[in-house]
């Protein structure tokens, strides 16, 4: 099935995004004094390597030039070139696209891959703008990027309102700059691509089945069955709409969906397939789905359910939800969605939280796969990719289960200090901070 086209939000909800930076320095702190990391590494790794602000203009299908302002902040590449998406929203900025980009940074190193982290986007309301000005400014916006990225140094990928036709665009792009000869061996410069145009089958799917399997491993852990499981998901894109349909194939019960039109519930259950074509032909919304009722859009985070899973934007559960949170489980698809203070009340509640950088992993493992695809002129096909990304997420998810069993720690912190010991280990290796 193809990810859906959304639109983003058009009524007002609050949307935190300011704290995100906070956020992951204090993760980044509590685990790196868990570890007690080398405090040379613990300066570099504190602040990014490199920061992109690009202003570059489009004209518009009415003739009228508009100016952009895209980012791409490149946080460390000592274990490889920087990876992570571009993200086409309003409240893209320079902070919440340093958090983004240091979120990455303990993804890939926590996911064993050769890679550091970045991430970046464009400040706009892609709702107000037609295909052919989306393409023209992806395109203007990849020029402007052009001498910044490339296969070996920074490879973008989807995110959110970007998507497979967005990368092609880019590769397309990128591909043009580069002399005759160099280009069609340029296309992993960015991966989420068509599967037409270099992209990985399965790639689409692989973040929120990543969820999915993260989800599952904790089930066998606690001997229990997803059969009858109820989950409530916020964000039914690319990411929210698989875990949702991986958990309902499984057995589990989707009981309310929020997305930026609004919240929806069915205490019986709401069909995956239904509410995701309801969507298809209403613009990207849930809000109106003839077979579930409306739910206020506070209430959405107290509904009564087994698992959460938070798959849209940062800064979501906060101290304002998390006393009335009803899940045994969080599984955070989205990045950064539970913030530092929501994430003590849930701890104290004894509520499970497996973390971004472990539990939306699947999407950058199955990019690292699309770039040994297309650098070693393969083309993989899907029951390998989802057998190899099955075996590469149980592995992150045993690691950091046993470590924090090991140091009495929680999830996140364990899988921070993972991803830590790894960067260290690559540093002091190379003899530069002995
Ligand atoms: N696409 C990928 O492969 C990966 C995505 N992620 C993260 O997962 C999250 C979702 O990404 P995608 O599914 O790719 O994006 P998407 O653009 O496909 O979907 C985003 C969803 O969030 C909803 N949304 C937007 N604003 C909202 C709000 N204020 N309240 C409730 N819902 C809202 C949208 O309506 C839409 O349903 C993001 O945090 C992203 O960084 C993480 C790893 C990989
Ligand atoms: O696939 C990738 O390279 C990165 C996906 C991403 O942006 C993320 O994991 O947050």
């Amino acid at each position: 099935m193809a990810t859906m086209t959304v639109t983003p939000k058009n009524k007002p909800k609050k949307v935190a995004l300011k704290g995100m930076m906070e956020n992951v320095m204090e993760q980044f702190n509590s685990a790196s004094d868990q570890i007690e990391l080398h405090p040379n590494i613990r300066k570099i790794l504190a602040i990014t390597n490199n920061e992109i602000v690009v202003n570059f203009p489009v004209k518009m299908d009415d003739g009228t030039v508009e100016i952009f302002t895209g980012y791409r902040v490149q946080h460390n590449n000592a274990l490889g070139p920087y990876k992570g998406g571009l993200r086409y929203h309003p409240t893209v900025d320079i902070d919440a696209a340093r958090a983004l980009a240091m979120w990455m940074t303990w993804k890939t190193s926590l996911a064993g891959l050769p890679y550091g982290g970045g991430k970046g986007g464009i400040k706009l309301d892609p709702s107000k703008y037609s295909q052919a000005e989306l393409e023209r400014i992806t395109r203007r916006f990849t020029f402007a990027l052009a001498d910044n990225i490339g296969p070996e140094h920074d490879i973008p990928a989807p995110d959110v309102n970007t998507n497979s036709q967005t990368m092609a665009w880019m590769a397309d792009t990128y591909m043009s700059t580069r002399p005759p000869a160099e280009r069609t061996a340029n296309q992993h410069v960015v991966t989420g691509k068509p599967e037409g145009s270099g992209g990985l089958e399965g790639r689409d799917r692989a973040t929120g089945y990543g969820v999915f399997l993260n989800i599952k491993f904790w089930a066998e852990k606690k001997n229990e069955s997803l059969k009858g499981k109820k989950f409530i998901v916020q964000g039914f894109g690319n990411v929210g709409y698989w875990a949702s349909h991986f958990l309902e194939k499984e057995g589990a019960k989707l009981v309310a969906v929020q997305d930026a039109s609004g919240s929806i519930r069915n205490a019986n259950g709401l069909k995956v397939a239904d509410v995701f074509n309801y969507a298809q032909i209403n613009d990207g919304r849930i809000l109106g789905f003839p077979e579930a009722f409306d739910l206020d859009d506070e209430n959405f985070f107290s509904t009564e359910c087994d698992i959460c899973i938070p798959a849209a934007l940062g800064n979501q559960i906060t101290v304002e939800n998390a006393p009335n949170i009803k899940a045994q489980l969080i599984a955070e698809g989205a990045n950064g969605p539970t913030n530092v203070d929501g994430e003590k009340i849930l701890l104290d509640r004894g509520i499970t939280i497996i973390p971004d950088i472990l539990c939306n992993s699947g999407g950058v493992i199955a990019s690292y796969f699309e770039w040994l695809q297309n650098r070693n002129g393969e083309i993989w096909n899907l029951d390998d990719v989802m057998t190899k990304l099955d075996k590469k997420m149980k592995h992150s998810f045993d690691r950091v289960c046993a470590f924090a069993k090991a140091e009495s720690t929680d999830l996140r912190t364990a899988a921070f200090c993972l991803a830590i010991q790894r960067i260290e280990k690559a540093y002091i290796q190379r003899g530069i901070f002995p």
